[in-house]
């Protein structure tokens, strides 16, 4: 019960890793709130409820001002306060650069990049009016670290991600605020419906193990970043790659 009577915001919680973590935090003890564009975070959220756990599903586009403001103020109405913010949407529709329209570009870096700060601005304005601190966690990749032809846009935000995470850590450590970010290998979800056999191979050629993560593999690891266990963790980011980095 490491997240015990925690509140929890999870964006794209209605899917791979944001639902596979929902799910984690919900067995910790936290209370959850699913924030996600996708109508299935209600059927997370019946689910989950009807077993015994505490959630809540709140429709958000992650890059409107507006609803992730509407998000904290629905979380705060129904729990009181918020202590975590995993800051997990994002999409991965890329291509080389000479190939990428610049609606894609901007909606990558909208989704992924912008998103992510606004979700942690309007989390850090809750953590100071109720005081005592809280926890982010962003979505960075091995593409914040390193890229491939295909994914421009996406590195590009990533990479963003992760600077922002040490930016947060920075401005707001002294307030009890811990920043970091998750970076995934590549991970069995929706995310990858796109790619074919043979590309799913090559991917997983690419990690060391030899195999794709699984979603609950990268849950734990943020259950990690966003528990006390983490305590003097800030302003970093946590490979969980399969070795994919290492090489
Ligand atoms: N699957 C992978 O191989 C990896 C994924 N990641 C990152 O992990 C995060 C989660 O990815 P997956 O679980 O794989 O993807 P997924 O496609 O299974 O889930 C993403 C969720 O985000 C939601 N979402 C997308 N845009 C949104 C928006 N504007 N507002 C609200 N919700 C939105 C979707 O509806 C979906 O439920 C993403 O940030 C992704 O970039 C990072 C490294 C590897
Ligand atoms: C596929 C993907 O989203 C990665 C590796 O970040």
């Amino acid at each position: 019960m490491r997240l015990k009577d925690k509140v929890a915001i999870v964006t794209g919680g209605a899917s791979g890793i944001g639902e596979a973590s929902v799910r984690a935090f919900a067995d910790e003890g936290a209370k959850v709130v699913i924030a996600d564009f996708a109508e299935r975070g209600q059927e997370v959220s019946d689910e989950l409820n009807a077993a015994g756990y505490d959630t809540l599903f709140v429709k958000t586009d992650v890059t409107s001002e507006s609803q992730t403001k509407h998000l904290i103020e629905k979380t705060v109405e129904k729990y009181g306060r918020l202590d975590i913010m995993y800051a997990n949407a994002g999409i991965a529709k890329d291509a080389p650069a000479a190939e990428l329209s610049y609606e894609q570009w901007k909606q990558t870096i909208d989704i992924n990049l912008s998103g992510v700060f606004l979700s942690d601005k309007y989390a850090i304005e809750q953590f100071q009016k109720q005081g005592g601190g809280g926890t982010i966690v962003n979505a960075g990749s091995i593409h914040s670290f390193v890229s491939l032809p295909n994914p421009t846009a996406y590195s590009a935000a990533k990479g963003g991600v992760k600077l922002l995470t040490q930016n947060l850590c920075t401005a707001y450590a002294k307030e009890g605020i811990k920043v970091n970010a998750i970076c995934p290998g590549y991970i069995e979800t929706p995310l990858l419906k796109e790619v074919d056999e043979a590309g799913l191979n090559h991917l997983k050629s690419l990690h060391p193990e030899g195999r794709l993560g699984r979603p609950e593999e990268i849950a734990k690891a943020v259950v990690f970043l966003a528990s006390d266990e983490s305590s003097f963790i800030n302003g970093t980011t946590l490979l969980a790659d399969g070795g994919y980095t290492a090489q």
